[in-house]
């Protein structure tokens, strides 16, 4: 489902909607939340709204898991760490147990945390389907989405739930959520803002299939998944299917 937005503001309102929403009815169903946040500018609005009333008080952050999409490697001290930007803007305000945040980040080596990450989730989900209540993603302007780059090796990755990599053209590892797993999710919300997104936002969603190029094509949910792209019409200004 693609929503055309105006107003990034608004967006971001709506985007806090469906957190709460999707937050109590996997309370209501499995006892608990189990969410992916992104990184990037795309969700600051929305994190500061989370940190909140009437968002935050309608959350249940006593049964809510944190994880991330993707992660620069980067001490969470790091500016450009996303870890670093969703605690300033939310978890630092919100009553969320600290045992239940688990940033991508470490100070070992990214692929054997890589691995690490890997196994938190199979213990989180142990008997169960691996899915991931919610995932937020962003996509940027190159059509990379959490850190699924284009012609990257990770893109061909069926395994793997978290791989790690080096990352040549920013000289920096990356460590992400593989495609897999993050299309096993039970709602997949991507929020993309801004003209600098739209030749990007037209091929993912109207272009040929060629994820090499495009990676944000590889996210495709299972069935009786939902997902959910929140654009803005600067975003969406080259789109003609979704007008
Ligand atoms: O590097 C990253 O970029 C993408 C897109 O970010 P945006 O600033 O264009 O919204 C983001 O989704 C990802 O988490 C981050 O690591």
């Amino acid at each position: 489902m693609v929503t055309i937005f105006k107003d990034t503001s608004y967006l971001s309102q709506k985007a806090a909607e469906l957190f709460v929403e999707a937050a109590q009815e996997a309370v209501q169903k499995n006892g608990r939340f189990i969410v992916a946040l992104t990184g990037g500018s795309s969700p600051k609005q929305l994190y500061q709204l989370l940190a909140q009333a009437p968002y935050k008080d309608q959350m249940p952050w006593q049964q809510t898991f944190i994880f991330w999409g993707d992660e620069r490697w980067v001490p969470l001290t790091d500016e450009r760490s996303n870890a670093k930007m969703a605690k300033e803007l939310l978890l630092d305000k919100v009553p969320v147990p600290q045992e239940q945040i688990f940033p991508m980040w470490a100070d070992m080596e990214p692929e054997a945390y890589a691995q690490k990450y890997e196994q938190i989730l199979k213990n989180l989900f142990k008997g169960q389907e691996p899915a991931f209540d919610l995932i937020l993603l962003g996509m940027g302007d190159d059509g990379h989405t959490a850190s699924l780059f284009p012609h990257t090796e990770v893109l061909q990755e069926q395994e793997k739930w978290v791989d790690a990599y080096y990352l040549k053209p920013q000289s920096m590892h990356r460590i992400t959520l593989t495609a897999p797993i993050i299309n096993q999710a039970n709602r997949i919300l991507f929020m993309t803002f801004g003209e600098n997104k739209a030749k990007a936002l037209y091929e993912v969603l109207e272009g040929e299939r060629n994820p090499q190029e495009y990676p944000s094509q590889l996210i495709q949910p299972k069935q009786g998944g939902e997902i959910y792209w929140y654009v803005d019409d600067k975003a969406a200004s080259k789109l003609e299917k979704y007008k």
